[in-house]
């Protein structure tokens, strides 16, 4: 274990001065209707929470920028960044030098036992470990490389962080999340505060409707229901908020813009040119949805979609689907609120993800069963 940096320089600058270079991060939908997104995000700058976060992966695409927003949310005592890299190190005492509330501590190597005291004390576990897409790949010719990476990492959250929202962004999320939901079960450990991180599909899906709905994009809720590769991706369309902001595209334009949301990730691939897939965005994303369930933990009512282990979920033959859930204060979903009222076409959408999605869980869960944690 080699244990790199600790940050020790106490908080010298104001709250306010904080709250000022503190990123703009939209947060999960809040339930009450009384509270306006920019209630949410005061509340969210302000929250004094002191909750620990680990970030698995942290030297990477995603990885880097995602620390260094995590750093900036004043809600986060510790930041805590692993990575097999060996720039690990640094990428801790670089984001150690910002003058903002968190301690961050660095951790490399490929042990078991590192891994574990990464995670060891933290609240929330982000895991952006894995190798990324290329172009003419699918996220499941990721599997072979990524699955193995997931177990070991999310077998470390279990022995060593048990109680610990782990959210999963390495794909394929798809599978992966039941890789991980099975090696928890082998451990006896309860799996059910792990996530599949889908909020990218919702910051997409918001942006690219509030351009089109001409509306200010922190007014816009879009739900994304089902997975996260292709046309698992089901972008609610029909419960838009404001209601009837996009009421003026055609069927053929929602169709278009449906298929946009789910090959947004192929279009960053793509223009990446072999350089990866989206980082700045997802980084962008987790940073939300630690937010959301940092403020959840801490008594707000928050909204994310996410996917998870849902069974008999109306309206869906699958285990694991994504829907709009109320986090709880344990970390748990405290209220899964299901698929909504859907048309069609959406019903159209979620039979076809579900033919794809029962078999990439079916290949999460058969790898987990030989995998031995
Ligand atoms: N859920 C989502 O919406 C999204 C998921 N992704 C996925 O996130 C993953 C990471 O993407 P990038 O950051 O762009 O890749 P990257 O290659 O830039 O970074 C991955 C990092 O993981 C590290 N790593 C590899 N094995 C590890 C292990 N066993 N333990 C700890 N760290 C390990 C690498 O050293 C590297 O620093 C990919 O699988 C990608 O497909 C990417 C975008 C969106
Ligand atoms: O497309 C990829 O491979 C990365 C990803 O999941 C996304 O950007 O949605």
């Amino acid at each position: 274990m080699n244990k790199t940096h600790q940050n020790s320089v106490a908080v010298t600058r104001s709250q306010k001065y904080v709250r000022e270079i503190i990123p703009n991060i939209r947060v999960g939908h809040i339930k009450s209707e009384t509270l306006s997104r920019a209630t949410a995000r005061a509340l969210s700058t302000t929250t004094q929470v002191n909750k620990n976060v680990a970030v698995l992966g942290a030297a990477g695409g995603i990885g880097q920028p995602l620390a260094l927003l995590l750093k900036c949310n004043n809600s986060v005592t510790n930041v805590s960044c692993f990575d097999v890299n060996p720039v690990t190190p640094g990428v801790a005492a670089d984001l150690s030098h910002i003058d903002t509330k968190s301690r961050v501590t660095g951790f490399v190597g490929s042990d078991s036992a590192t891994m574990e005291e990464a995670v060891r004390g933290a609240d929330v576990v982000l895991i952006p470990a894995g190798v990324p897409r290329k172009p003419g790949m699918t996220r499941d010719d990721l599997f072979n490389t990524n699955a193995t990476i997931v177990a070991q990492l999310t077998a470390a959250c279990a022995k060593a962080a048990p109680n610990a929202v782990v959210g999963i962004i390495c794909n394929p999320v798809n599978s992966t999340v039941p890789i991980a939901t099975e090696v928890y079960k082998q451990l006896g450990v309860d799996a059910s505060r792990i996530y599949g991180v889908t909020t990218l599909d919702i910051v997409r899906a918001n942006e690219f409707v509030s351009v089109l709905g001409s509306q200010d994009p922190n007014d816009v809720h879009v739900p994304v229901i089902g997975g996260h590769a292709g046309v698992t991706i089901i972008p609610v369309l029909s419960q838009v908020q404001p209601a009837g902001c996009i009421d003026s595209l055609n069927a053929d334009e929602i169709s278009a813009l449906t298929e946009r949301i789910q090959n947004a990730g192929t279009e960053v691939v793509q223009a990446k040119a072999g350089g990866g897939s989206a980082t700045l965005s997802m980084a962008y994303a987790a940073a939300r949805f630690a937010d959301s369930v940092i403020r959840a933990m801490n008594g707000e009512e928050v909204v994310e979609c996410a996917y998870i282990k849902a069974e008999n979920l109306p309206g869906v033959d699958v285990d694991y689907f994504s829907t709009p859930l109320l986090l709880g204060a344990d970390g748990r979903v405290k209220e899964n609120l299901g698929l909504g009222e859907l048309n069609q076409f959406e019903q159209d959408l979620v039979s076809a993800a579900c033919k794809q999605l029962a078999g990439e869980i079916k290949k999460g869960v058969e790898f987990a069963a030989n995998y031995k944690a």
